[in-house]
């Protein structure tokens, strides 16, 4: 059954039930307002090592699709900026609206971008396994990228082409070779903040680092996400998988800082 979804009855507003972090003190997303950031010449920057990165299958896990890679060793890893270990990519997912409107989790100073990708990386260094991590205050480093609208994205069709294989709820294909550098804009200049995840289970195991330039894709790009399904194929009511996303949270008095 599903514990949680982003519909009126088992939406955001009703995941405390369930989840008590939800009504936590660093939870995500947040809304950041750039001039009440703190600059802190201390972030260096971030460095992506996907050079050899190991995509391994793209699937639907009812909430959003998602890319799984092969973490077993340190080839695919962020480091660097607010990190104090390298991370391991594990996997990425996407979120997004309906069509033409609202879709990412954070926003800027009010404003909504159509989609957000969040790459999912964890410390191996000071954890053994993922699911170890995920309940650690240093355990995941999350970084997001915002999509706007607008031309074509040159490579994102990789996936979009993917997506008609996984429009059920449980379905899993196999994604190989596949490298999310080419899905990072020109800078890596980005806020960082302490928070959560973003679906429940809510954990504040995550060292957010969110990409202040945006990247282009198109509305009929954007739409191919939305003929994914939140239901399974066996199921009579089928949902449309749009508007899975988490609206801003509470900052409780946490700093978001800015490397430049
Ligand atoms: C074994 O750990 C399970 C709990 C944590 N995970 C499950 C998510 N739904 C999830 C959401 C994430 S998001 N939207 O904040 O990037 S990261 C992430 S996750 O780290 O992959
Ligand atoms: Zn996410």
């Amino acid at each position: 059954g599903n514990l949680w979804g982003y519909g009126k009855e088992d939406g955001p507003s009703v995941w405390h039930k369930h989840y008590p972090s939800a009504k936590g003190n660093q939870q995500s997303p947040i809304d950041i307002v750039p001039h009440q950031v703190s600059h802190d010449p201390s972030l260096g920057p971030i460095v992506l090592n996907y050079d050899h990165c190991t995509s391994i299958s793209i699937s639907n896990n009812g909430h959003s699709v998602v890319v799984e890679f092969d973490d077993s060793d340190d080839r695919s890893v962020i480091l660097g900026g607010p990190l104090v270990n390298p991370c391991r990519l594990k996997q990425f997912h996407f979120h997004w609206g309906g069509k033409g409107c609202c879709g990412s989790e954070h926003s800027v100073a009010g404003k909504n971008y159509a989609s957000e990708l969040h790459l999912v990386h964890w410390n191996a260094v000071k954890y053994r396994t993922y699911g170890e991590a995920a309940t650690a205050p240093d355990g995941l480093a999350v970084l997001g990228i915002f999509l706007q609208t607008g031309d074509d994205h040159r490579w994102l069709h990789m996936i979009t082409d993917a997506l008609f294989m996984v429009k059920f709820k449980g379905s899993v294909t196999d994604f190989r070779g596949f490298n999310p550098k080419c899905l990072l804009p020109s800078s890596l200049h980005y806020w960082t903040y302490p928070g959560s995840v973003t679906t429940p289970p809510l954990h504040e195991s995550v060292t957010w680092i969110i990409l202040k330039e945006p990247i282009t894709v198109s509305e009929r790009q954007m739409s191919k996400f939305r003929m994914l399904l939140f239901t399974a194929e066996e199921e009579d009511q089928r949902m449309r998988m749009e508007n899975n996303f988490r609206p801003p949270q509470p900052l409780k008095g946490r700093k978001v800082r800015s490397s430049v």
